[in-house]
């Protein structure tokens, strides 16, 4: 160990990170800033983490897993109160609403250091608040929105049900307008239309935006979204005609009270329908206000945006941990007579770690583009322009589905990285991988997200085949028509060229599938079941691509000012980035591209050296993503490296090691072991 001072404390520091910071050649400040999109957001970001974390409200005497279930969520609604009225009432305030948003990425990370699992507020904070602003008239939104923002109310988005998450016209419950009272009434018909799985249903809301089959008039309008109180907001209990409830133990988010609802002829005013895409006038008479009907379905759009960067922070934090770690791990004796290398030196080590780096880079940078076009966007839709949604739609899709899934798969490569210690609830990995894994299905399953941008990217190739011109992220579909294959050319836009023509060769292949079954006698809709393994695969090679040409892009622009070395680190993460996928996809680029098998030699060559040249910026890599030991809650992954003190008095705090004896020694082990049993 080390004496280090670090923020005018006096830490011990392991000697090997201590090493490895000093090996860093380039300015980890530097690289901070542009991950968070400016020394602005930087210095804001540490000032609120300061405010939120300095005095120590957020941290838990007994960890988390030693508590009853019940005390678990007593415990999180506890810690939401502090950190909802630290929120509201210094950092809304400090920052103002307009600058930063309710639901910054700033204030999402200070809520990994008071939750373990999650705060029972998420859907409030993620999915009612925003369902109010995108959903609501002015009116309405000038009666709901300050009482959500300042926590008169709180609430979540209650959509699934028990027969139906992903198709949501197939939802049974259903909200019939009576005009004689000016109300709907809410009505759960089956066992299959109980709502299932909202978040901080079960017992911590008062209130919900319900969506549900909107009857006027004896006819069906479809899925529309409501607002509706579920528990008094005196005593909490449930109103009359609610039955509600928690759903039981899961997986993971285990203190967020996801949960059920029944409803029973539950009457709510006429002006708690959502009115801003469509109403319901007094005497029942439906008017449709938007011109595109899936606009009801903008709140998933937005979630699926901000999903992207909720992947990028957790991989940051998991492989943090991770190289941290291998750092100060040392294990196995590849020399005789040579000490113990640290396993971050084996080449296997970099391989599992250094992708991970690079992933976290790319889904930031992936997420912060997303979000502008995401903006962009909505401004549209403002001006009453709805020919950019397709897009949005078909983007945030795939790139949901892909970053989630991608995300999960790489926390637990670094889970593996981590060995025995990996495996420990203290370790945190555990922890980040239940969360994570989570939001593969949730907001969109993964197939079938892909299969929504599947049907956008079938379509834009026949407009290709038209020779009618088609919107930026497919616009390589039309050189998909040259005939030629070009010669291999590995350099970072060779690459990403090449992966263009992959997606278009899936895309193509499916179109000839779909194509092949229809002359064989196949409606289109048989045609495309059968074609659905395909499209999905053409779906995800498109994704790839997008998230390659973003990253080497937004690369290219935002280090454009930077110093050498930060530069240089950067565009070797990208390049490690392009050929870790040109190794992992050779198949599809023998097929599709004219990649020879001396290629691969080349690449798998050149992807070695990379790991090589990376290898002595690794922990300044890591410690440049700036997540503070109270948000990364690992005993493997403190910026002090000292692991084995860490685990060690973490062990101590089991319960089990209260008593030398436990009771049940006596109760039944030894009975057992004498034969008396
Ligand atoms: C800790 C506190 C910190 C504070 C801050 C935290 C904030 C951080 C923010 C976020 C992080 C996490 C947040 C919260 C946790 C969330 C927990 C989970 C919540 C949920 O899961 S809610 C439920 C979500 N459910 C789903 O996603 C269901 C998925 N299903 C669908 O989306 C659709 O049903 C479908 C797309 C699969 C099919 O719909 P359908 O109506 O049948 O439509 P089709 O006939 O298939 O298509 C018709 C046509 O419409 C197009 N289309 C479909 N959807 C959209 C859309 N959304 N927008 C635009 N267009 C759409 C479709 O492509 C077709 O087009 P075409 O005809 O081909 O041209
Ligand atoms: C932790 C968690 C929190 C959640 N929070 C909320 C919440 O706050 N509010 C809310 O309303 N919901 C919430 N959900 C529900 C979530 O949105 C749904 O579970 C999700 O959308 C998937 O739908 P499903 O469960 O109906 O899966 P299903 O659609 O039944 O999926 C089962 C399988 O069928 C496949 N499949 C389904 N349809 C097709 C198709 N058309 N083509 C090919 N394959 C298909 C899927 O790929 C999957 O493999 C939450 C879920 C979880 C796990």
């Amino acid at each position: 160990m080390k004496i280090k001072m670090l923020a005018g404390k006096t830490i011990e520091i392991n000697v090997d990170l201590v090493k490895e910071r000093a090996k860093c050649n380039f300015n980890i400040r530097e690289v901070t800033h542009i991950l968070d999109g400016g020394e602005k957001n930087t210095i804001q970001r540490k000032k609120i983490e300061d405010i939120s974390l300095n005095d120590g409200q957020s941290r838990d005497v007994i960890p988390e897993e030693y508590l009853s279930p019940k005390e678990r969520y007593e415990n999180a609604v506890k810690k939401s109160c502090i950190y909802a009225r630290i929120i509201k009432t210094e950092l809304m305030n400090m920052t103002g609403l307009e600058t930063l948003g309710f639901n910054s990425p700033v204030f999402r990370r200070i809520a990994d250091a008071y939750f373990k699992e999650v705060t029972p507020l998420l859907a409030h904070f993620g999915m009612f608040v925003p369902t109010i602003m995108g959903q609501c008239t002015p009116e309405q939104l000038a009666h709901w929105l300050p009482r959500a923002l300042n926590f008169e109310i709180v609430g979540t988005y209650v959509q699934t049900e028990l027969g139906h998450g992903t198709f949501i016209r197939g939802l049974e419950t259903t909200a019939t307008y009576d005009p004689q009272t000016e109300e709907f009434v809410l009505h759960s018909p089956t066992l299959s239309s109980y709502k299932w799985w909202a978040g901080g249903l079960g017992k911590t809301v008062n209130y919900c935006v319900v969506v549900a089959q909107l009857y006027t008039k004896g006819v069906c309008h479809g899925v529309h979204t409501f607002i509706v109180q579920i528990r008094d907001e005196e005593t909490h209990m449930p109103l009359p005609g609610i039955r509600v409830g928690d759903i039981g133990p899961k997986m993971g988010y285990n203190t967020g009270d996801n949960g059920f609802l029944v409803f029973n002829h539950h009457r709510i005013p006429r002006e708690n329908m959502m009115m801003k895409n469509a109403q319901v006038l007094k005497d029942g008479t439906y008017v449709k206000v938007a011109r595109h009907e899936k606009l009801t379905y903008g709140t998933m759009v937005y979630v699926r945006v901000m999903l992207v960067n909720e992947m990028a922070f957790n991989l940051a934090k998991a492989v943090t941990i991770a190289v941290r770690y291998s750092a100060v791990r040392r294990q196995s004796q590849p020399k005789p007579n040579q000490p113990e290398p640290q396993v971050l030196d084996y080449l296997t080590q970099q391989h599992k770690l250094f992708i991970c780096i690079a992933t976290a880079h790319a889904l930031q940078f992936t997420s912060d583009w997303l979000y502008k076009t995401f903006t962009s966007v909505l401004a549209d839709i403002r001006d009453d322009k709805i020919d950019t949604l397709p897009e949005l739609h078909a983007l945030s899709s795939c790139l949901k589905a892909i970053c989630t899934s991608d995300c999960a798969a790489f926390i637990e490569i670094c889970r593996f990285a981590c060995g025995g210690h990996g495996y420990m609830a203290s370790s945190n990995l555990s922890m980040i991988y239940s969360y994570v894994s989570a939001t593969r299905t949730y907001e969109g399953d993964y197939t079938v997200l892909l299969l929504q941008t599947a049907r956008f990217l079938v379509k834009a190739w026949e407009q290709v085949e038209k020779r009618r011109p088609v919107t930026s992220t497919i616009s390589y579909l039309s050189h998909a028509f040259d005939k030629l294959k070009k010669p291999w050319d590995g350099s970072n836009e060779g690459i990403i060229r090449a992966f263009q023509r992959v997606a278009a060769g899936k895309i193509s292949a499916c179109i000839n599938c779909i194509r092949y079954h229809q002359k064989s006698g196949k409606d289109f809709e048989d045609a495309w079941q059968l074609t659905t393994i395909q499209l999905v695969a053409a779906a995800e090679a498109h994704c790839r691509a997008v998230i390659y040409d973003t990253y080497y892009n937004e690369t290219i622009r935002l280090t454009a000012s930077s110093s050498p070395n930060v530069k240089s680190v950067m565009e070797q993460l990208c390049t490690l980035y392009l050929l870790y996928w040109s190794l992992e996809r050779t198949g599809d680029l023998l097929r599709f591209t004219s990649l020879s098998e001396k290629d691969i030699f080349d690449l798998q060559q050149r992807y070695e050296k990379m790991l090589a040249v990376i290898r002595p910026n690794a922990v300044g890599l890591v410690d440049a993503f700036d997540i503070r030991d109270e948000i990364l809650n690992s005993t493997l992954g403190a910026y002090d490296g000292r692991v084995y003190e860490r685990l060690m008095e973490e062990a101590l705090k089991s319960p089990l090691n209260a008593e030398p004896v436990n009771s049940s020694f006596h109760k039944h082990l030894k009975p057992f072991m004498q034969g008396k049993l």
